[in-house]
């Protein structure tokens, strides 16, 4: 049994943990007193009832974050930095609090959930920094009495829509540089996994954000929410991580007024094994980008490409490295694998096995819910994959690692080209040539050569194709914040 009071009795500081929105720079219940519930997917316990705020509640705090964003806007870009570094501080004293937060309302195993928590907190710090580099441009002028400034301002308010596979990263990966250049941000939470997002708050408001500025708006109306936030005027920018299939609703909803958008949408990472790699290393990547999170993370490798000379090899030691490693509770010491986040994950999980076995793969390992019961599941390593089995084309969002055999390399570029999706990818070889014409070749947004693991602050993180539009992360990632304004001066000559 894992309650509010057992959770809060885990913390250093339990007034992290609340169920009230943070809305306009107050803590509130929902005006009609409605709640929704949010639980600890290990146990299936309900950990906590969180305010359901309603679309009118939402358009209130838009119009707060509209009212406050320009004395925002107008202080320095010093003053912004400062208040957001006290922020990240106070992220980072708080790391254990959070993670055990995440934790109880996602899932993953603790190490990951404060993993998470930094890695979030990174980008609050880089974006601290980036505020005061948000430079202009001085262009010759194109008559001789002309002179061309290009000045880059804050776009208005930001409304963000996050998921629940990364609680805490994904709203600070967004709020981090529209603070920074000045918004204001307003985000809804998944309602699977609301409780991260309103400490983030409670730390927001400790740090000195000023009220209305930042607000966080749980609701079990997703679409409402999504349609005001896409609908009302005041909203300049919408942020979404999430899938494909949402994201487009949300472009189709914010074209008639042509807002801007930053999409973060889903992948179907291909993971090519060549014969010149060093396979205990290929291992290790694969179990780190595959099996991270349980496997339900954006960037997870979805498609595992073997070359056929060490095929075999590289599944025998697939299996042996990953029938040490633990499934359970993530809040328990040396849990590797957390459950998933609910049944539906399960199922899907369960569909793409079956769909596989039925067009003739072989599970060689796992294939089952676990024994420890609920969204528990067995890390899957299935051979045998090819193109026509639904994990080719969809992604799995869970702990299967399908194994499919190529010969060359041609067609192991052919074959991780083909789908719609073009987040991330990775690949293992030595060969430098090698390595240069597959980086090349690959269609995504993201190479990873000889590592599993390629999230950081400092990358521009995002995706082509149907993975999305614009970059979060880097020096690039404050662009998707800020207009540029050019300024055309005309210069009379002395009377
Ligand atoms: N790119 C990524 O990081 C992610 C990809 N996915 C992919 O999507 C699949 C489904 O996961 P799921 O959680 O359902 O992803 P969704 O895209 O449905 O959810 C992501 C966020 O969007 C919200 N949302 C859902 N429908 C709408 C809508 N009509 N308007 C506005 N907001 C909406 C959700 O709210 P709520 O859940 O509260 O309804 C959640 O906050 C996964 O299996 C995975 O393949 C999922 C999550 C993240
Ligand atoms: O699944 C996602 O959308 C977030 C990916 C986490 C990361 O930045 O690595």
């Amino acid at each position: 049994m894992l309650d509010r009071t057992d959770l809060a009795a885990l913390l250093r500081d339990p007034d992290l943990l609340t169920g009230r929105a943070y809305l306009a720079g107050d803590w509130a219940d929902a005006a009609s007193g409605q709640t929704f519930e949010v639980r600890n997917p290990a146990r299936g316990d309900v950990l906590m009832q969180v305010a359901d705020l309603s679309r009118a509640e939402v358009a209130r705090a838009i119009d707060a974050a509209h009212d406050a964003q320009k004395a925002w806007a107008a202080r320095t870009a010093k003053d912004r930095a400062q208040v957001l570094r006290r922020w990240f501080e106070l992220l980072m004293e708080h790391r254990e609090d959070l993670g055990r937060i995440l934790t109880a309302e996602q899932g993953k195993p603790l190490a990951e959930a404060e993993g998470e928590v930094a890695y979030g907190a990174s980008f609050v710090e880089w974006f601290a920094e980036e505020a005061k580099r948000v430079y202009g441009d001085t262009i010759p002028g194109h008559a001789p009495d002309k002179r061309i400034q290009v000045i880059r301002q804050p776009i208005g308010v930001a409304a963000a829509i996050t998921p629940w596979n990364f609680p805490n990263a994904m709203i600070t990966r967004k709020a981090g540089p529209a603070l920074a250049a000045g918004c204001a941000f307003v985000v809804r939470p998944a309602s699977l996994t609301p409780l991260s997002a309103l400490a983030l708050g409670v730390l927001a408001d400790r740090a000195g954000i000023p009220k209305g500025v930042f607000s966080v708006l749980p609701s079990s109306d997703s679409s409402g929410v999504g349609q005001e936030f896409c609908e009302n005027p005041k909203v300049a920018k919408i942020t979404f991580t999430g899938s494909t299939e949402v994201g487009r609703i949300l472009l189709r909803q914010s074209a008639d007024q042509i807002k801007k958008c930053s999409m973060e949408l889903g992948g179907n990472a291909p993971f090519i094994v060549f014969d010149d790699a060093d396979l205990d290393d290929a291992v290790e990547g694969a179990i780190a980008c595959k099996f991270r999170n349980a496997g339900q993370t954006c960037v997870c490798a979805n498609r595992i490409y073997v070359q056929a000379g060490v095929y075999n090899a590289f599944a025998d030691k697939l299996q042996a490295r990953l029938a040490r490693m633990s499934v359970g509770d993530g809040l328990e010491e040396g849990t590797d694998f957390g459950p998933l986040i609910d049944m539906a994950a399960v199922e899907k999980v369960e569909a793409h096995i079956a769909d596989a076995r039925d067009k003739g793969a072989e599970v060689v390992m796992g294939g089952a819910r676990h024994d420890k019961g609920g969204s528990f599941f067995q890390p899957t390593v299935v051979t045998g994959a090819t193109q026509d089995m639904a994990f080719a084309t969809e992604e799995t969002f869970g702990p299967l690692a399908p194994l499919f055999r190529f010969d060359t390399e041609e067609e192991a570029i052919a074959l991780a080209n083909d789908t719609i999706f073009g987040l991330a990818s990775y690949f293992y070889a030595n060969d430098l040539s090698r390595v240069t014409r597959v980086s090349e070749a690959l269609e995504y947004g993201i190479v990873g050569v000889n590592t599993g693991l390629i999230s950081t602050e400092v990358a521009p993180f995002g995706g082509v194709k149907q993975s999305g539009l614009g970059r979060e992360g880097s020096r690039y990632g404050i662009d998707e914040f800020l207009e540029m304004k050019y300024v055309c001066l005309s210069v009379k000559p002395e009377a």
